[in-house]
């Protein structure tokens, strides 16, 4: 019998080193502490920008994998809900941008960040399992919301200027959205037959390196990119 955390909960302890190392990676600690060099800030938006843009696809796919398989009706509503604050997002990428006259079109696509969006496209392939997909979506949501919420704890020191980026996933309600996401991945691992609870658990790693190579990415030079027509 699962303990109550679940599936994800094991995990969690299985994988805690690579957990901590996507949420508490040194470019989340610079933005805590305040001595975040704003060049890198700058290149982190500007590739998180190309990010979002590819993982909006993805969630539509998990919603319509949520909506062929689920048993359970509000998953597809859930997954309808985080799809639609991904349109307030890129918006609220677009103005954050402009804030720091940062010329979003023409950005060339580093490396980590394209390796990054293949693993999304991949998991996007109708022979993924909804249990795969729904446990990867949850991952991504997480590692963002942890770490933003770890830059809000008190003592904090933030710039003013980079408080609205931490709040806008380090905030209670997108802590207990990524809950209700985690919730519906134990629900699906519960009744998922083992090799495919397998895939997930691989999917949930694979997420987390790919956090630590986007992180990563904000401090190397754009060297490593390649141009995206
Ligand atoms: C690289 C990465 N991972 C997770 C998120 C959070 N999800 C959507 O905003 C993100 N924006 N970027």
């Amino acid at each position: 019998m699962e303990e109550k955390s679940g599936m994800i909960g094991k995990w969690l302890k299985k994988h805690l080193h690579l957990y901590v190392a996507a949420t508490r990676h040194n470019f989340v600690l610079s933005i805590r502490d305040g001595s975040v060099d704003l060049s890198n800030f700058k290149k982190w938006l500007a590739q998180d920008y190309i990010f979002v843009r590819e993982f909006v696809p993805f969630v539509a796919s998990v919603m319509i994998k949520a909506s062929k398989t689920s048993d359970d009706k509000n998953d597809m509503e859930a997954i309808l809900g985080g799809l639609t604050s991904l349109n307030d997002e890129i918006d609220w990428f677009k103005q954050e941008a402009s804030k720091w006259s940062i010329p979003l079109s023409g950005t060339i696509v580093h490396k980590a960040n394209e390796n990054y969006c293949m693993f999304l496209s991949s998991l996007m392939l109708p022979e993924v399992e909804y249990a795969v997909a729904i446990t990867a979506f949850w991952a991504i949501e997480a590692v963002y919301q942890e770490s933003f919420a770890h830059c809000l704890e008190e003592d904090n020191k933030v710039s003013q200027e980079l408080q609205e980026t931490c709040k806008r996933w380090g905030n209670e309600k997108f802590g207990h959205y990524c809950r209700s996401l985690q919730n519906i991945a134990n629900r699906c691992l519960e009744k998922a037959p083992d090799h495919v609870c397998a895939r997930a658990e691989v999917a949930f790693q694979r997420v987390l390196e790919h956090e630590v190579e986007f992180w990563n990415m904000s401090h190397e030079g754009v060297g490593k990119s390649i141009d995206i027509v």
